[in-house]
C-alpha cells in the first residue's frame, strides 16, 4: 500500500497540482512594461488618469459649434485658427467660427463637434460644411474609456498587449508580476539518440525534448534542456539532485511507469515526497508529481515517455502547474461539437486528438483523429486540439459538445 494517492481521477490530480502550486507560489517582482508581456499580474491595477485625459478630436478636420452649422449656409464658417495634437495652447471657437484640428488634438473651448476634412470645402478663410453633421460627432470625451480609480486589471491575469497599452497610457513604467518558474527539462531512456546522430538498431530519435521545449516556450517560459538521462539510477539521482536545488520545476518524461528500467518512481519515493502517481487518463496514466524533499525545493512533474502522452499531460497538468506557481487561475476548457459519432473504448478520461473546424456560422466543430495511440505523433501533429472525453463515458453522438484544449 502506497503512502500517496495512486490512480486518481483527473479532478483530484488537478486539485493536487493546484495545492502544490499554491504552496510553492513564486515571489513577486517588478518588471518594466517592455518585459512584462505574458507575465501574471500580482496586484490589481487602477486608473490614476482618466482616459482619454481630455476631450479631443477623433478625425482630422474642423472643430465647430454644431448649432452654427444649421445656418452657416453657402458662406460657411470663418476659419479662425488651428489646433494640433501636442503641447500647444487650447484654441477657442466663437460663434460663427471654426478651427482646423488634427486627430487627438484637444477640443477647443466652445467647440462641440468635429467635421472630417474630406466632408468640408475650404475657400480662402471660409469653410463650408455638409448639412448632415451630428451634434458631438468625432469628439472623444475625457474619461469615456476609463475614469480615475477604475479597475483596469486584476491580480492573476496574464498580461497581453491590451493591458500593457492600458498601463502605458496611465504613465506606468513597471508592474508587479509573479516571477516565472525556471524549468529544467529532462528526457530519459537508453534508447534515445539526438537527431543528427547515427541511429543504431533498437534506438529511436529523441522527439520529446524539442516538443517539450516548444510547448513550454508557447507558455511563455524559458526552459533549460538537460542532457538525456540514461536508465541508470545513480546518474538520474545525481542529475535530479542538482536540478532540484537549482530550478523551480523539474520536468521529466519517460521512465515513470512499471518497467524494470523505470527508475523515477522508486527514486522519488525514497528521496522526495510523492503527491500522486498515476491518474486515470488516456494518454498519460503514469504521470507523477512530487515535492523535492532531499532533492531540493523543486516540484518534480514526471510525464510518461510516449510523445502524445507528453503533449496531453503537459497541456492538461504541466501548464496548470506552471500557471498556478504564478498565481494564474486554471484556463477554462473551450467547447466544440463532435463532427461524428465516437465510441470510447475504455473507462479513463481521454484526451483524444482532433482538428478544429469552423462551420462558417460561428459554430466550432472538432473532428477526432482515429489514430489514437499515444505513440501516434502524426495524428497529434495533424491535429490542433485535445478533445476531453469524460471518465466513464462511452458513446458520443455527432453534434455533442465536448471540452477541448486547443494547441
Ligand atoms: N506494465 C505496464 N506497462 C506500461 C504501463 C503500465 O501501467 N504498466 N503504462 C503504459 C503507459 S500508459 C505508458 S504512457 C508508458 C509510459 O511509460 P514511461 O513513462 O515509463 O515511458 P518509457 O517507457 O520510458 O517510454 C514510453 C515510450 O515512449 C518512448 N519515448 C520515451 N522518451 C522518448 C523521447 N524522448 N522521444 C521519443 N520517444 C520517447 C519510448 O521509447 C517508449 O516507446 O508505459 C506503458 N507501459
Ligand atoms: O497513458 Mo499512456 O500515456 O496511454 O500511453
Amino acid at each position: 500500500m502506497e503512502s500517496f494517492p495512486v490512480r486518481i481521477g483527473y479532478d483530484d490530480a488537478c486539485r493536487l497540482i493546484d495545492d502544490a502550486a499554491a504552496r510553492h507560489r513564486l515571489p513577486v517582482e517588478r518588471l518594466p512594461l517592455a518585459r512584462a508581456h505574458g507575465h501574471v499580474l500580482a496586484e490589481d491595477v487602477r486608473a490614476v488618469l482618466p482616459q482619454p485625459p481630455f476631450d479631443n478630436a477623433a478625425m482630422d478636420g474642423f472643430a465647430c459649434r454644431h448649432a452654427d452649422l444649421a445656418h452657416a449656409g453657402r458662406d460657411g464658417l470663418l476659419l479662425a485658427g488651428e489646433q494640433f495634437a501636442g503641447p500647444t495652447a487650447v484654441a477657442r471657437v466663437d460663434a460663427g467660427h471654426c478651427v482646423r484640428i488634427t486627430t487627438g488634438a484637444p477640443l477647443p473651448d466652445g467647440a462641440d463637434t468635429v467635421v472630417m476634412k474630406e466632408a468640408a470645402t475650404v475657400e480662402g478663410d471660409r469653410v463650408r460644411f455638409p448639412g448632415n453633421a451630428l451634434a458631438g460627432q468625432f469628439v472623444r470625451r475625457a474619461g469615456e474609456d476609463c475614469r480615475q480609480g477604475d479597475l483596469l486589471a486584476v491580480a492573476g491575469q496574464a498580461l497581453a498587449s491590451g493591458q500593457l497599452a492600458l498601463f502605458a497610457a496611465q504613465g506606468m513604467t513597471d508592474v508587479a508580476v509573479y516571477r516565472r518558474p525556471t524549468v529544467a527539462v529532462f528526457t530519459t531512456g537508453d534508447e534515445l539518440v539526438e537527431p543528427g546522430m547515427p541511429l543504431a538498431p533498437g534506438m529511436i530519435y529523441n522527439a520529446n525534448r524539442v516538443q517539450l521545449m516548444a510547448l513550454l516556450r508557447e507558455a511563455g517560459l524559458e526552459p533549460t534542456a538537460w542532457p538525456t538521462l540514461p536508465d541508470d539510477p545513480g546518474q538520474i539521482y545525481s542529475a535530479l539532485l542538482h536540478a532540484g536545488h537549482a530550478f523551480d520545476v523539474v520536468l521529466t518524461c519517460g521512465g515513470v511507469s512499471a518497467g524494470e528500467k523505470d527508475h523515477l518512481p522508486q527514486l522519488l519515493r525514497e528521496r522526495a515526497r510523492i503527491l500522486f502517481w498515476k491518474a486515470r487518463l488516456k494518454p498519460g496514466m503514469p504521470v507523477l508529481l512530487a515535492e523535492g524533499g532531499s532533492l531540493g525545493n523543486a516540484l518534480f512533474l514526471c510525464l510518461p515517455g510516449n510523445p502524445v502522452s507528453v503533449l496531453a499531460t503537459w497541456l492538461a497538468l504541466g501548464r496548470r502547474l506552471t500557471d498556478g506557481l504564478q498565481g494564474r487561475a486554471p484556463r477554462s476548457l473551450r467547447s466544440a461539437k463532435l463532427t461524428q459519432d465516437w465510441d470510447k473504448r475504455h473507462e479513463r478520461l481521454e484526451f483524444l486528438r482532433g482538428r478544429l473546424l469552423d462551420d462558417g456560422d460561428g459554430v466550432l466543430h472538432v473532428e477526432p483523429n482515429a489514430a489514437d495511440g499515444s505513440h501516434r505523433m502524426r495524428a497529434a501533429a495533424d491535429s490542433d486540439a485535445l478533445i476531453v472525453l469524460d471518465e466513464g463515458a462511452r458513446h458520443y453522438r455527432a453534434g455533442t459538445p465536448v471540452g477541448i484544449i486547443a494547441y
